[in-house]
């Protein structure tokens, strides 16, 4: 049976992920390790598919946003150690212990109120990462002094260990780098006023791709690699710096669902915006902005068929788009590509991104449930997920 209904599908590429973690592998220090970033189903990817993938390709650890992704990660059965990013309530840090995931914290409060529950419930400790703000202005502490307070709330823990220390960055993509330096020495600071005070420090880490692949020896303990993983550059300064070579994972594909020559002018899509002219060749593709692909490109993406590209023709609907086609060209049942190669052509999600106003991170992300994930390996298909198979 078909694992998927409609054949419009996402189809990753493991190779390439493989490739992106072999390619950080060489190019960090062999002390460091990778962090695959596998939040928001994986950049949109599928986590679970690609933290195989990278765990088996060289990355040691996993990170996600919430306990909820790393509990996903745990029920498939993957029992590599997970860090989550964000916060995490207290009442939830149970979960944490029985699922043996790794908590982000920085306030005094939160631990004593997280200790105090797991002791209640005579569980296990959890590890904790404790987050520096040197600049990012979202979670972590901000000051020495707090920075301390929350080191000493953890060794009064009975229950919390003190299992890393990290900070963010905010500009680490960009050619100016006085704030990531700027960042990177606050961070430093604050590792050195705990040498001072005795402590033996815990992880250590605080790069993302971007610093990852511009100052590869702050790796420390581990990089949080997220969208190099994927094979997409944080910015498109850092895509010229091509000093690290990325292979993009992430192809969106469809079939023809319908195609119609026009014997005479007649309007597309709501709205009437587009006029299809006498000869002209439509095509409806079955995928809309109800899958995560934007009504913004409405009379204005391109995709690929047949290794050139063709415009999108009409307003994006829920559903279904419309694109024209060579006059006389396109049957019904053959392959277009929204986003990736077909033959010497390219749609890169820099180039979506571009067209809706945000960055190459979004775009995948946007894909949501309605679509399958095909993982290719050596260019055969070896699984399918559709979050709506029917079983
Ligand atoms: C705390 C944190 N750490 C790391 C990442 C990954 O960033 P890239 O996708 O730019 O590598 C994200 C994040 O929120």
């Amino acid at each position: 049976m078909k694992p998927f209904c409609r054949d419009t599908w996402v189809e990753v590429d493991l190779d390439a992920i493989r490739a992106n973690v072999e390619t950080f592998r060489g190019h960090l220090p062999k002390s460091t390790g990778i962090m695959a970033v596998v939040k928001a189903d994986g950049y949109g990817h599928g986590a679970v598919h690609v933290a195989r993938e990278a765990l088996a390709s060289g990355a040691d650890s996993l990170a996600v946003a919430m306990l909820d992704e790393a509990i996903i990660l745990r029920t498939a059965g993957i029992d590599a150690p997970i860090l989550v990013l964000g916060y995490t309530p207290a009442d939830s840090v149970e979960q944490a212990s029985r699922l043996n995931v790794e908590l982000t914290a920085y306030s005094p409060e939160w631990i004593v109120s997280a200790n105090q529950r797991l002791e209640q419930a005579e569980l296990r400790p959890v590890g904790v990462h404790v987050k520096t703000d040197t600049g990012m202005g979202r979670l972590g502490v901000r000051t020495t002094d707090d920075l301390l307070e929350v080191v000493a709330a953890l060794e009064n823990s009975a229950k919390l260990e003190w299992t890393g220390i990290f900070t963010h960055f905010a500009c680490a993509d960009e050619p100016d780098t006085t704030h990531v330096r700027r960042q990177h020495e606050t961070f430093q600071s604050f590792l050195q006023a705990l040498r001072e005070q005795g402590k033996k420090l815990p992880k250590v880490h605080c790069c993302n791709t971007a610093a990852a692949i511009a100052f590869p020896d702050w790796g420390y303990d581990t990089i949080r690699l997220g969208i190099g993983l994927y094979g997409l550059y944080p910015s498109p300064y850092m895509k010229e710096r091509a000093d690290v070579p990325l292979v993009p994972a992430l192809s969106l594909k469809t079939r023809i669902a319908h195609v119609k020559t026009a014997v005479e002018p007649f309007t597309v899509s709501y709205g009437a915006t587009y006029t299809a002219k006498l000869g002209e060749r439509i095509a409806t593709l079955p995928i809309g902005y109800a899958d995560g692909y934007s009504r913004l490109l409405s009379n204005r993406g391109e995709v690929l068929y047949n290794g050139s590209r063709y415009p999108i023709v009409g307003r994006v609907c829920m559903d279904q788009i419309m694109v024209r086609l060579e006059p006389g060209a396109g049957q019904v049942d053959e392959e277009i590509v929204l986003y990736g190669k077909q033959g010497d052509e390219e749609i890169s999600l820099d180039e979506v991104a571009a067209l809706l106003g945000t960055i190459n991170y979004e775009v995948p992300c946007m894909l949501n449930y309605r679509i399958p994930r095909v993982y290719v390996r050596n260019k055969e298909v070896a699984e399918v997920f559709h979050p709506l198979a029917m079983k």
